[in-house]
């Protein structure tokens, strides 16, 4: 029997720590971890939903695969895009090419430079930008506006545009949708599965699991630094038992067609110092071995981090 080529994800994430170095007052130095032990990977072809409440680390995991975190932080881990492993240099050759970031807000776009100009950024053509223009619906006279001149919806295809450019191998999509009108929205997330369903790899951040799972094909759920459950996108249809982790449960429950039921406590702050599982103080399974490391592991076509799953 001939062995299938192993495909090589476009990204794994491994163990990755995110590390900010603070002063305190007298200059007293500490670090504060606010991503620890993460992992996660994206095939080609493949929608990876990033889900989890404000603040726990969704926006830092994209710029630390871009190489756009701040100067005070520190990162452990690996990150690999297409087998090979990032360095800083790497992530700068790659950005804007073959890496992609479609930014939270078109504020992103700078106001004063003509888009069909920011679309093709150092490296794009005319033709190119022609091309990507044409695709998404957006005239020849669009690429001689200043951003002020588009609509909203325009704007986001232009965004898109900037992604699809140069064979984007890699895109990561930071909250595309808030503040957009439910048929524009629902238009951006075509454009993504698009571009997935030719090879691309796609990570869609978002606050929202119901989107999450309308377009994803598995999803990551993040609470306070690290993931607690990555999973088919359809366990996240199904809810209840079709779940793993206490956490992804109560997500679910918080959702409005599931009753609204809300999570008691709060999401530690991210760099608070716990060992343990994070979610622990919320759960109502807990038990002694919750104060323990606690691995990632499989469980039924899944990854989750609780001792108790089943
Ligand atoms: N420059 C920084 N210095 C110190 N802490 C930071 C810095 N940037 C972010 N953090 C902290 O890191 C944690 C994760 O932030 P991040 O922006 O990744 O959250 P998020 O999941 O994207 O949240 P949101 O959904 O609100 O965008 C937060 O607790 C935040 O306060
Ligand atoms: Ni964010």
């Amino acid at each position: 029997m001939t062995k299938q080529p192993e495909t090589i994800p476009v990204l794994e994430v491994e163990n990755l720590s995110v590390q900010f170095r603070m002063y305190d007052r007298g200059l007293r130095q500490r670090d504060l971890e606010v991503i620890s032990q993460l992992d996660v990977s994206i095939e080609a072809g493949e929608i990876l939903a990033v889900a989890g409440s404000s603040g726990s680390g969704k926006s830092l995991l994209a710029h630390a695969i871009l190489g756009l975190l701040p100067g005070n932080a520190g990162t452990s881990g690996r990150i690999k895009f297409c087998g090979q492993t990032l360095t800083p240099e790497l992530q700068k050759k790659l950005r804007g090419q073959e890496m992609a970031l479609v930014p939270q807000s078109v504020t992103y776009l700078d106001p004063l430079m003509r888009v069909g100009k920011q679309v093709r950024g150092e490296k794009g053509t005319e033709a190119q930008q022609q091309q990507a223009f044409a695709r998404y619906g957006l005239g020849q006279e669009a690429g001689r506006k200043f951003p002020f001149q588009l609509s909203g919806g325009m704007a986001r295809r232009v965004l898109v545009s900037t992604a699809v450019i140069n064979d984007t191998k890699l895109i990561i999509a930071d909250e595309p949708t808030p503040g957009l009108n439910p048929e524009i929205a629902e238009e951006t997330l075509r454009n993504f599965r698009e571009l997935a369903d030719q090879g691309c790899g796609v990570m869609l951040i978002t606050h929202d699991i119901d989107l999450a799972f309308k377009v994803a094909d598995r999803i990551a759920v993040f609470y306070a630094g690290t993931t607690v459950e990555i999973a088919p996108a359809g366990d996240f249809v199904k809810g209840g038992d079709a779940l793993r982790h206490p956490y992804s449960k109560a997500l679910w429950n918080a959702l409005p067609q599931n009753g609204f039921t809300p999570i008691p406590g709060t999401q530690p702050y991210a760099g608070s110092q716990l060992s343990g599982c994070r979610f622990a103080p919320r759960c109502s399974d807990r038990t002694a071995e919750c104060t323990g490391d606690i691995p990632m592991r499989s469980v039924r076509g899944g990854k989750v981090r609780c001792v108790h799953a089943t």
